[in-house]
């Protein structure tokens, strides 16, 4: 939650059309950023994530040891440490960064030296026991404070396990894939839904060998990595507000290139497809197994029709809900989402305020424990969003106000700049009046 709360007019659009390229995608920046200050070398990321969230592990790796430097380009280059963590006598700052905390956690379990991780208000009040156990059952030393950061570390010797995660993260699969890299013997992860796999791509990027099975992920300790140059593809979670927000207008015209396309990512674009978009992938690439192209969107023609979100697909789209609620409105035939209860423990509750929050709009909605149900042919009016400091819900919310009545205003705009500082400015750029 950040401290001060800046206010943002959104005012009514007609289209959303024009071309953009993306800054790089969180989830990969995060774990570039954690691997190249653990590697041997200098690593160069291009197209780094402008995230406070990704600034929050380039932070911890820096206070750990590791050389970071931003590069004019807006790449950031990372001297790692050679898989030995220095250790610091400061807490480790993970800001509103749940990826950074848990990611970090399994990263510094086998370093020697003791090491507390904290968070701000927000991240103090998220579930960190998914990691603890599991960590604890290879060997880790690692204190929670009632379920919660701040998180002490004390490194020690950690050996591989075979782990069945109750509940689908990929920030628990990575941690695990991170403790067990440096383990003895081989860490086995399975997940019945498979969960976005940058942790291992990332990991087999660096030089680490990563075995996997349809729904497993074995990494077999004691081994080095090596620093990489690479290009993070542009952040599909990012680029979903603008998706989301085409889709809301006949006439609009979106292109966005050099877009992270991994499969385990991309769901979206089979859901704006079930509500009748064209969506068109072209110039299709692949970097350190990372996939890479352009999307052209056009809306469909008569509106968004209607569709179901629950099962493996609520858990890929999980940071994607909160936007793809907010336009059900505008459908006819309305949005369900279910299996989607992780969502209470984000950055907010985000059912909850996704709840609220339409409701302001003057629309009618139907709260579940694991979801919503949102009925369509609904025109929403202006009105005033709370975001809770949650940057996906301040910028749902921007998107459901480009069609409402009305001027919409965002309390606690700035919490956009924690995956994505441009969001405002572009979305003007492509907004027409
Ligand atoms: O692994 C990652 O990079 C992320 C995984 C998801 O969290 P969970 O692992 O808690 O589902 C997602 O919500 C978060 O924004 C980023
Ligand atoms: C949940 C999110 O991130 P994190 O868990 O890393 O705070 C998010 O970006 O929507």
């Amino acid at each position: 939650m950040l401290e001060t709360m800046t206010e943002r007019i959104i005012k009514p659009a007609r289209n959303l059309s024009g071309s953009l390229r993306l800054p790089g995608d969180k989830s990969i920046s995060h774990r570039y950023a954690m691997l190249g200050g653990f590697a041997e070398g200098t690593s160069t990321f291009a197209n780094f994530s402008t995230g406070a969230d990704c600034a929050s592990s380039l932070g911890c790796v820096q206070a750990l040891g590791a050389k970071v430097d931003w590069l004019e380009d807006g790449g950031v280059a990372v001297t790692g440490t050679g898989g030995a963590f220095a250790s610091s006598a400061e807490p480790l700052d993970c800001g509103n960064s749940g990826s950074t905390m848990r990611m970090m956690a399994g990263l510094l379990s086998t370093q020697a030296g003791e090491f507390t991780l904290v968070g701000d208000a927000s991240l103090s009040r998220r579930p960190m026991e998914r990691i603890r156990k599991p960590l604890m059952a290879m060997g880790a030393n690692l204190v929670l404070t009632d379920g919660h950061a701040p998180i002490v570390i004390r490194g020690t010797s950690l050996f591989g396990i075979d782990y069945t995660t109750p509940i689908p993260s990929a920030q628990v699969k990575t941690a695990l894939l991170f403790a067990g890299l440096q383990a003895e013997g081989t860490t086995t992860v399975r997940e019945s839904v498979r969960t976005r796999d940058h942790g291992e791509l990332a990991l087999r990027a660096f030089g680490a060998e990563v075995t996997r099975t349809v729904d497993s992920v074995s990494i077999t300790g004691k081994q080095q990595l090596k620093a990489i140059d690479s290009i993070v593809p542009g952040d599909i979670s990012s680029a979903a507000f603008f998706l989301c927000a085409a889709a809301l207008f006949p006439e609009s015209n979106l292109v966005l290139d050099g877009l992270g396309l991994n499969p385990t990512r991309a769901t979206l674009l089979d859901v704006l497809t079930a509500l009748g978009a064209t969506v068109a992938v072209l110039d299709l690439e692949e970097k350190y197994g990372e996939l890479v192209g352009t999307v052209q969107l056009n809306p469909p023609p008569k509106g968004m029709g209607g569709t179901t979100v629950s099962g493996a697909l609520a858990a890929q789209l999980i940071d994607e809900l909160p936007v793809l609620a907010a336009i059900a409105p505008y459908s006819r035939n309305g949005i369900r989402i279910r299996d989607a209860k992780e969502l209470r423990v984000k950055e907010s509750d985000r059912i909850a305020l996704v709840a609220q929050n339409l409701r302001a709009m003057g629309a009618e909605v139907e709260e579940f424990e694991d979801g919503l149900d949102v009925p369509g042919g609904q025109q929403l009016h202006g009105a005033q969003i709370d975001s809770g400091g949650d940057h996906r819900i301040a910028m749902a919310f921007s998107i459901a106000a480009l069609r409402a009545e009305g001027e919409t205003s965002i309390l606690g705009a700035e919490s956009a700049a924690i995956s994505f500082p441009e969001f405002f400015d572009l979305l003007e750029s492509v907004a027409e009046r």
